[in-house]
């Protein structure tokens, strides 16, 4: 398989906290792989810092053997790496056709301002093709407002492969959507990467939803990456029960009032 991209002793710190360091990860074309690790294991650093939002304060990042570290969040999109954040980015006035061609729009380099006249049939045209893909094509002409936030994460994630990254980063996809949802919603979100050969990359707190959709997991702890490897291995090394999944447990608990 074709590594697109490779991380190699990446580090970032915030004065004296080492948010992340020694982060050694390849990422193949076409992979769907996991991101585990508690609360401040230095996951949502890690996204950050491949996908330009944060410069690393060592190490370097190669996409398809070129460096991109120091290169605009901007450029980095553009070269097909994209993110999708744990809270949607929608105008939730807007219908979600509008919401797919302003991100076609800005995609395609025009200011949204000139939205009205950069749209054409063929970006109409575009918009319902990328809806289609994720299921979502018969709420294209409801407000966002409206829909069950399972729906509405599906706009997001769709909004973010406007210029069909090769590379997708999703934060806590599942986060919001309904217990009674999640398998169906990523069901239908893995199924729309997989069926453009998009490498995915999610971080997921749910164990369940883990084991179900991803053949890979990397686990973070405390800053650095504690394991690597098949869903089924990783799960079962003992200190990733320890440290990871203990903790999400508590986590689990907690947020659902239960035994702490
Ligand atoms: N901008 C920042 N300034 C200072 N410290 C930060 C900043 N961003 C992250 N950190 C620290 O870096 C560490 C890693 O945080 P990070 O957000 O990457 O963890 P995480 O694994 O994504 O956690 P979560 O599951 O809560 O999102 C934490 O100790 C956090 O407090």
């Amino acid at each position: 398989m074709t590594v697109i991209l490779e991380t190699r002793a990446l580090k970032r710190t915030f004065g004296a906290v080492v948010a992340a360091h020694n982060i050694n990860i390849q990422i193949h074309a076409g992979e769907v792989m996991g991101v585990i690790g508690s609360n401040g294991a230095g996951k949502t650093t890690f996204v950050n810092m491949v996908t330009g939002y944060l410069p690393p304060s060592s190490g370097e990042i190669l996409y398809h053997g070129d460096s991109v570290v120091g290169l605009p969040t901007r450029d980095i999109t553009r070269k097909g790496i994209c993110r999708s954040f744990q809270i949607p980015q929608l105008f939730a006035e807007l219908t979600v056709i509008d919401n797919m061609l302003i991100a076609l729009t800005i995609a395609n380099g025009a200011r949204p301002a000139l939205m009205r006249r950069a749209v054409t049939p063929e970006l109409e045209e575009r918009a319902m093709a990328l809806l289609d893909r994720f299921g979502i094509a018969h709420h294209a002409q409801r407000e966002v407002g409206v829909l069950a936030q399972g729906v509405r994460k599906l706009v997001d994630i769709a909004m973010a492969t406007v210029a069909e990254p090769q590379l997708l980063f999703l934060d806590e996809p599942t986060s919001g959507v309904s217990a009674d949802e999640k398998m169906d919603f990523m069901g239908t979100l893995i199924a729309a990467l997989k069926s453009t050969q998009t490498a995915v990359l999610f971080i997921e707190h749910d164990m369940e939803i883990v084991e179900t959709f991803s053949p890979r997991v990397v686990a973070f702890y405390e800053g650095t990456i504690l394991a690597d490897g098949p869903t089924a291995e990783v799960l079962a090394n003992d200190k990733v029960r320890e440290f990871v999944i203990g903790g999400e447990f508590h986590r689990k608990s907690e947020t659902e009032g239960g035994v702490h």
